[in-house]
């Protein structure tokens, strides 16, 4: 019967039920767009999600864009969910709340069918909203990362690991000047231009993997390859075949943490059969898979190497051996693919961050001569040329050095805007918002605020400058030392994130940065290629810089 009616439809007939279709989902968007509950301002919503072609994923210009229109609150339409930016550090106050489950605020991510396919989120500790796992995890991630041995193994990996850097500028300058190519990029005056940027995301990368897997990565060792085929370094190493796909391990990562966006933002529809978006899609699946390939044969052949030789796993103070052995002797259940998501963590969240942030820093000291020279001058006073190896003293006594990366942080934030979703009815911003709603914290446009900061565009690190003792970085950010010190209020400078979700790799993402500044201006004076070029980023998840070309000599010493 059915069909029968179905066959005596014309053409016209088939349009009109398709026209009508349409017209029914516009009329239902927008009945449940003009009756939403507490309507701030912002753009009028477009139908089938179609806003990501307008207004792009760079979330940092999209954030301080309606900021800049519609205020301190105001919502936009984006990826499917209806998104409450906040620039107000009043606002933020249940949002960065340190009270934990009875939270409705935990969560980090909406929960979409992109989500579920990419297999990532709602594991680990990052991407995870389940709060009985992730406190473990977070529990065993904190307790190995912040052990006396892997402060210590991270201050040793990095003086190694910044040797090597040396060692294979020092072979590209050779090399450079005794080709005596005259369309070299080498200028006279001993100045070696390099593109900082893949050096110090080999840099970082080779020092998280080896302090999260306890293996080595070679990726600034296959990067000088790249660099230069007459000096190819042959490292034995290399032979190992889990090694042998270390950079390409690496090069995954970035991969993975560009392509996630595509999960969050494209519709099922639109990632399943649109091909461009499809082809991108499929490429970060394949890309996870492997990642997660390669980290299940190192978790493999850990746990062999503990069968086999318990005693040599002794002096490892990697994140992997500290699982591994806590699962041993604590039998607390944690099994691999738990492991592998809490190392994933480590290289998402780890690597990327601190390289960025170093690109920033060495930006802005460039463009501000008296910092650098005070920064030198610092350097050169407590880490002097007789002492071979930046130690945790040294570290401790770099204040300015740590204003810098405040102040560099301030103008230029890797997270910019970091995001909660309800999972409950809850309370924010004196509103009382329906479960799923998403917020985003704007970081960004509060960090330039006049209302907390004197002359906000001017970098400035004195703002922060700390001539005593205390180390703020060393303690979780205490809101009366804070106070006391930049007389603000404690949301006007939010580095890493806050609340029971605060960054819990923050300490050490200070001593990896705080040795590479230590190390590199000690023995390196620094400009940029180009003073005029702006400088060049994007923000997914994170604001990552796009290219860094620098110009470095030795210092005399
Ligand atoms: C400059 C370096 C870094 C910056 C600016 C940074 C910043 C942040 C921020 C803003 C958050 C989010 C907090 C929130 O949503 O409230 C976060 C979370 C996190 N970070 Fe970092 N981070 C850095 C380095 C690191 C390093 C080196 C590691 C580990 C090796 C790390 C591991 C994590 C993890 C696991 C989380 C998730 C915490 C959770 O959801 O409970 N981060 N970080």
């Amino acid at each position: 019967m059915f069909f029968q009616i179905i066959g005596t439809f014309t053409i016209t007939d088939y349009l009109l039920i398709i026209f009508l279709t349409f017209l029914s989902y516009l009329f239902s968007f927008y009945y449940n767009y003009f009756t939403r509950p507490n309507p701030l301002p912002g753009p009028i919503p477009l139908p089938f999600e179609l806003e990501i072609f307008i207004y792009g994923s760079n979330f940092k210009h999209i954030a301080t864009t309606l900021y800049q229109k519609y205020g301190d609150i105001c919502e936009i339409r984006f990826g499917g969910h209806r998104r409450i930016i906040l620039s107000k550090t009043e606002y933020f106050e249940n949002l960065l709340s340190t009270s934990s489950k009875s939270s409705s605020l935990f969560g980090k991510h909406e929960h979409t069918q992109g989500m579920d396919e990419l297999g990532i989120f709602g594991r680990g500790i990052f991407f995870n909203s389940n709060y009985d796992t992730w406190k473990i995890n977070r529990y065993l991630f904190s307790q190995a990362i912040s052990t006396l041995g892997f402060n210590n193994e991270a201050i040793k990996r990095t003086n190694e690991s910044f040797d090597e850097l040396v060692e294979y500028w020092n072979l590209l300058s050779n090399s450079r000047l005794s080709s005596n190519d005259s369309n070299s990029n080498s200028s006279n005056n001993d100045w070696f231009e390099i593109d900082f940027l893949p050096w110090i995301k080999k840099f970082t990368s080779d020092i998280i993997s080896v302090l999260t897997t306890g293996e080595k990565a070679y990726s600034m060792a296959s990067y000088y390859n790249t660099c230069n085929s007459i000096d190819y370094i042959e490292n034995s190493c290399r032979d190992d075949p889990t090694l042998n796909n270390s950079d390409k391990f690496i090069q995954g990562i970035i991969s993975l943490i560009k392509g996630m966006i595509i999960f969050q933002i494209f519709n099922p529809f639109l990632r399943h059969h649109l091909p461009l978006i499809k082809d991108k899609a499929n490429n970060v699946l394949e890309n996870r898979d492997f990642i997660f390939k390669t980290l299940d044969d190192i978790i493999k052949k850990r746990k062999m190497e503990l069968t086999n030789n318990p005693q040599k796993l002794k002096s490892k103070h990697d994140l992997l051996t500290y699982l591994l052995t806590t699962n041993h002797e604590d039998k607390i259940p944690i099994n691999d693919e738990v492991i592998r998501s809490i190392l994933l963590d480590a290289f998402l969240a780890g690597f990327d961050t601190t390289s960025n942030l170093l690109c920033y820093i060495i930006y802005y000291i460039c463009h501000n001569p008296n910092v650098k020279q005070k920064m030198f001058d610092e350097i050169d006073s407590v880490f002097p040329s007789d002492i071979s190896h930046v130690t945790a003293d040294i570290l401790a006594k770099l204040k300015y050095c740590e204003a810098i990366i405040k102040e560099t942080s301030r103008m230029m934030p890797v997270t910019a805007v970091s995001k909660r979703v309800a999972a409950t009815e809850c309370e924010v911003a004196g509103y009382i918002w329906p479960a799923k709603t998403v917020f985003h914290l704007n970081y960004a446009s509060i960090h330039m605020n006049e209302k907390h900061w004197e002359n906000p565009n001017d970098y400035d690190p004195d703002r922060f400058y700390l001539k005593n003792d205390f180390n703020e970085f060393e303690n979780d950010f205490d809101v009366e030392n804070k106070k006391s010190i930049h007389n603000m209020d404690k949301y006007s400078l939010v580095i890493f994130g806050g609340g029971i979700r605060i960054c819990p790799g923050k300490k050490f993402a200070m001593i990896n940065m705080l040795s590479f500044m230590a190390l590199m201006f000690r023995k390196y004076d620094i400009e940029l290629v180009d003073m005029q070029a702006p400088l060049n980023t994007c923000t997914t998840f994170i604001t990552m810089c796009l290219d860094l070309k620098i110009k470095i000599k030795p210092r005399k010493s």
